[in-house]
């Protein structure tokens, strides 16, 4: 039995769609639209696809986009001027800071920089503490992404055990800590794991985030189990994930495919994102059951 593809481009699309509704609310109500700054820091070609993309996706929500283009000999105190600038613009509620930013810049000063208010990416040590405590805040947009397609095939997540592969601040990290908060009985593997793939083979839930090309093989997803694979490997063949897809879609019982998975939840959650912290900044509630 072949498993269930989890379609992100449509679930992104649906979700792009109930922002740009709840922005229209927000500008009824305050007389503005959100604002998100996006800054990008030298000409990595990816990254400049990633930035237009989540520019147009901001307007299309109807949503102000500020772009800053940086050469890649931009210093960490430029940026940490830059950044604290956006922090005091009123018109600006989300700031985010494309990585990778180039090896000569201080990545954790800038991000930590960034108003935990405005954090969109989720990525400031506030941020993933209130993430870790309970607490109200904003939440790294690729995690947040998998939860929203896992909820499409498991609409409550509770007692399922969910394996994650991967402990990146970005990803692994906070997607465990978001797994726990929908009660899900949660293991972190590694690179120094004993044996990563046994405790893959016990999970209902599995979520690859490695960077390394077909690195879970379909041996090793237990029958019937939801796959979510956020690797977004470029290799000679073109782009494919962390999992062997053509093996473990024999296995799975849903499975995200790589290009049309997770990537472009990415983007529909950054401007989720903008709205709720546009929200939470200016005071007014947001239809938290629609975002
Ligand atoms: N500040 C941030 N930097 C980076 C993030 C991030 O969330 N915040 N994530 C990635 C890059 N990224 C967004 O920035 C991103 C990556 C991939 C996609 C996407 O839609 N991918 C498509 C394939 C596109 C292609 O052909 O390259 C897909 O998977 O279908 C969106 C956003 C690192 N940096």
């Amino acid at each position: 039995m072949s498993a269930t593809i989890i379609d992100g481009k449509a679930i992104a699309a649906d979700l792009r769609a109930r922002v740009a509704r709840g922005v229209t609310v927000f500008r009824d109500q305050l007389g503005r639209a959100p604002g998100l700054a996006v800054v990008l820091v030298g000409e990595d070609p990816a990254s400049a696809v990633y930035v237009r993309n989540k520019g147009r996706s901001t307007r299309e929500a109807g949503m102000e986009s500020f772009e800053h283009r940086l050469p890649d000999t931009t210093t960490t105190d430029e940026l940490l001027e830059l950044v604290a600038r956006l922090n005091g613009d009123p018109a600006v509620d989300g700031i985010l800071v494309q990585l990778p930013l180039p090896a000569h810049v201080d990545a954790q000063a800038v991000l930590q920089a960034i108003d935990p208010d405005k954090d969109v990416d989720g990525f400031h040590p506030v941020n993933a503490g209130r993430l870790a405590t309970g607490l109200d805040g904003l939440v790294p947009c690729t995690p947040l992404g998998c939860i929203m397609m896992l909820r499409t095939v498991h609409p409550n997540l509770a007692g399922l055990d969910a394996v994650v592969v991967g402990r990146s601040n970005i990803v692994g990290k906070p997607m465990a800590q978001l797994l726990l908060r929908e009660s899900c009985t949660v293991t972190v593997v590694h690179s120094r794991s004993r044996d990563a793939f046994a405790h893959v083979r016990q999970a209902d839930i599995v979520v690859a985030a490695v960077g390394i090309p077909g690195f879970i093989p379909g041996s090793a997803i237990k029958p019937g189990a939801t796959v979510i694979d956020v690797g977004i490997n470029r290799t000679d063949t073109g782009l494919v994930g962390d999992v062997d897809f053509a093996a473990a879609r024999e296995v799975a019982g849903a499975i995200t495919p790589v290009p049309g998975g997770v990537g472009p939840m990415t983007i529909a959650c950054l401007i989720r994102n903008t709205l709720v912290a546009a929200s939470l900044r200016a005071g007014v509630p947001y239809d938290r059951s629609a975002l």
